[in-house]
């Protein structure tokens, strides 16, 4: 009998050309994203060495990082970000890579782009050198990101050189209640396990409540997998993902599809496999959350109020969690729904998608964003703000005194000029809250999008599930 495998088993067997004795194995890589950030040295290094992409039909690279929101026709303000994004443009041009560039309707967050075109397709082996690739864990793919010097690797051999992870099995049952999402999923997952949690696995996701969600919701859960320690994510392909990918420009057709289909169908854990670690959750039990700190792993139900360092009995914890806190300038015991917010920002891979927008559009309905608070959309790609333009979504956000912007990574790491003041706060639908990641000594609070909507019309973070229908 040939033993019971998890589905990380099955993509890395599939994908295996070489294994040493000390473990080291060669992956062959099946996509390869790329972005302006992290391929510069990368190309400089193939050219350097007289070497080719090795097949460039695998590869797509896209700008996001640093391109500004605004208008593009105007020129764009950064010289720095203009030199990268020229040299990505020249990168992909000499070495024969398609390239969706700032004004390509097709431009977007390279990890919601992906999916959107069927690049990114079940079992597959997807690599970029973004962490946050984790996402495209969400269709069944072992997707995880590299540093530069692999990216260069990847582009001149289409392997990678990889040691294998450990297997966690995260299962969510339970139905979520009304207004609790798969971001509050994520969140809670990350308070579970904290931020190293994951650390040396492949998480897979299972159970009632992730077979429930849309691809949206999984691409969600699998793009936090890196903020909980864990390289890569996985969800097993179900008729929920065979729907997404059917029709997209680069999926299989005709027969080519009905075979991946078969394919595909296997992918999943085998009755048995084992885990090195079990971790179950109750979704019927989750709450809308917000962080309080500058780590993920600091969350609260909207219910709760700003923990006590105090009460922590290890020594470093206890003091980096009161730094947090002086950073945030928050109080043990302030209630969360008593905490204003300055800013708000819906967009990023982690939530910039179409259904995103509706869950915030829903919420706003013909409200007003609260005076003093200023609060963007950023579409996670073009696509999606065609969609969104086409569902009047757009015409609800800027109707209530959003900004609606062009896509792109934005006000997720302000690489641009989408960055927060010193000391603003902002409720963000992004995945990461460190010190000054969306602006020098910004204060970030992750959050879904439904609860960033609500916060920027009642100027303060709210329980969503007592918002009132609009
Ligand atoms: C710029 C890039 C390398 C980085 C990442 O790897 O994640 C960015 O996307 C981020 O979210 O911090
Ligand atoms: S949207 Fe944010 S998390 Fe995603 S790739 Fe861009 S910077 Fe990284």
């Amino acid at each position: 009998m040939t033993k019971a495998r998890t589905l990380y088993d099955k993509i890395w067997d599939d994908h295996l050309v070489d294994m040493q004795d000390d473990g080291t194995g060669l992956l062959y890589i099946d996509r390869h994203l790329v972005h302006e950030v992290t391929s510069p040295q990368a190309f400089e290094g193939l050219r350097m060495t007289g070497r080719t992409v090795r097949q460039p039909s695998k590869t797509l690279a896209v700008v996001d990082h640093n391109v500004p929101t605004t208008d593009r026709s105007l020129p764009n303000p950064d010289p720095q970000s203009v030199t990268q994004i020229e040299a990505l443009a020249e990168n992909t041009r000499e070495f024969g890579i398609e390239y969706y560039d700032a004004y390509d309707k097709r431009q977007g967050v390279v990890h919601i782009v992906g999916p959107e075109q069927g690049f990114t397709l079940p079992g597959m082996t997807i690599v970029c050198g973004d962490s946050h690739t984790s996402t495209h864990g969400a269709f069944g793919a072992l997707a995880h990101g590299i540093g530069t010097s692999e990216v260069e690797h990847v582009l001149a051999t289409q392997t990678l050189i990889q040691k294998k992870a450990k297997n966690m099995l995260v299962q969510v049952d339970g139905v979520l209640p009304e207004g609790v999402t798969a971001k509050d999923i994520i969140l809670a997952i990350i308070g579970e396990i904290g931020t190293a949690g994951g650390t040396g696995y492949v998480i897979e996701y299972a159970g009632e409540a992730i077979r429930s969600l849309s691809m949206e919701g999984r691409m969600t859960i699998c793009n936090m997998s890196i903020e909980g320690g864990a390289r890569a994510g996985l969800i097993a392909p179900d008729d929920t993902t065979f729907e997404y990918i059917e029709g997209r420009p680069k999926a299989p057709k005709g027969e080519a599809w009905d075979m991946a289909v078969e394919y595909w169908k296997s992918l999943h854990t085998d009755e048995g496999a084992h885990f090195d670690k079990v971790i179950t959750l109750n979704a019927a039990d989750l709450p809308p959350i917000v962080t309080w700190g500058s780590s993920p792993e600091d969350v609260i139900s909207v219910t709760g109020t700003v923990p006590n360092p105090d009460d922590i009995p290890e020594e470093n914890t206890r003091k980096s969690k009161w730094r947090a806190l002086e950073y945030m300038d928050l109080k043990p015991g302030t209630k969360m729904v008593d905490i204003p917010v300055d800013r708000v920002f819906i967009g990023s891979c982690t939530n910039g998608r179409i259904e995103d927008f509706r869950a915030a559009a829903e919420v706003i309905g013909d409200r007003k964003v609260h005076d003093g608070v200023s609060a963007m959309v950023v579409p996670g790609s073009g696509l999606v703000k065609a969609q969104a333009e086409a569902e009047g979504l757009d015409k609800i956000f800027k109707d209530a005194g959003f900004e609606w912007r062009e896509p792109g990574c934005s006000m997720c790491l302000a690489m641009n000029a989408d960055k927060l003041k010193p000391g603003e706060r902002c409720a963000s639908t992004s995945n990461r809250n460190f010190e000054g990641r969306q602006g020098f000594k910004g204060r970030t609070h992750l959050v879904s999008p439904a609860m960033a909507a609500a916060a920027a019309i009642a100027g303060h973070f709210v329980d969503i599930r007592e918002w009132p229908k609009a």
